[in-house]
């Protein structure tokens, strides 16, 4: 189970999640959310970090060259893309990226998924009109496609996750990541450190009874 902590906004909060054990961080490059870093913070944030944590850029259809500058700026070893972007648009930056695909409840997902054949990842987010995340809202997690639907493809379960939901979500979806913003949040922004600390430990705890448990299923 790999955990990727969202909307990091300072070297203070990158080096407690990564203290905290989490895998990747997310930055987010949306002017209108309260999570936007200026490509200084970002830089700033890039340094201070371990190069063996995933640094994430998360984009809302952003102008190419907007994208390109970032790049060109902080050394991101992953893009999310969050909005309606086309594989198209997504492969042009020659760098690895997750596709955000957003529940919507007419949503086939495991159809969606296969429009970015070339994506490390597909993020499945809560669907809230005109927000395009960030929303603190959970959707329906049995919708997660499992067995032939998910055809091996990486999942990163999102939307509203939080220290006291994550067991369950984990369980329901099994996915092979989880992903939080605002439920680790102190304030819009600023992440609490009993909430940062208190997701990753339930995240790991969650998948290390899972998959004791699917092994049992599986009688392996
Ligand atoms: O965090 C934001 O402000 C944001 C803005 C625009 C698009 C995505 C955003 N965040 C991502 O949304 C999901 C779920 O967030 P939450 O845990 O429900 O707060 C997550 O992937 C964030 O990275």
């Amino acid at each position: 189970m790999r955990v990727k902590i969202c909307g990091i906004t300072s070297v203070e909060d990158a080096r407690l999640a990564v203290d905290a054990g989490a895998d990747a961080l997310g930055m987010v490059f949306y002017p209108p959310s309260p999570r936007h870093v200026s490509l200084e913070q970002a830089a700033e944030i890039a340094r201070a970090v371990t190069p063996f944590v995933v640094l994430t850029g998360l984009f809302v259809d952003a102008h190419p060259q907007e994208v390109e500058q970032v790049l060109a700026q902080v050394p991101l070893n992953l893009l999310q893309f969050h909005g309606n972007e086309t594989a198209a648009y997504c492969r042009q930056f020659h760098r690895p990226y997750i596709k955000a695909l957003r529940m919507k409840p007419e949503l086939n997902p495991s159809e969606a998924m296969s429009a970015y054949p070339d994506a490390r990842g597909y993020l499945l987010d809560a669907y809230r009109k005109g927000v395009p995340g960030g929303t603190g809202d959970t959707f329906d997690w049995q919708r997660v496609p499992q067995g032939r639907e998910r055809n091996d493809r990486q999942v990163i379960l999102a939307g509203g996750l939080n220290p006291a939901n994550v067991t369950q979500a984990i369980s329901a979806a099994v996915p092979d990541a989880v992903d939080v913003s605002g439920g680790v949040e102190a304030a819009p922004g600023r992440k609490d450190p009993d909430k940062v600390r208190e997701f990753v430990r339930a995240a790991r705890a969650a998948a290390t009874s899972g998959a004791s448990s699917n092994a049992l299923i599986q009688g392996v």
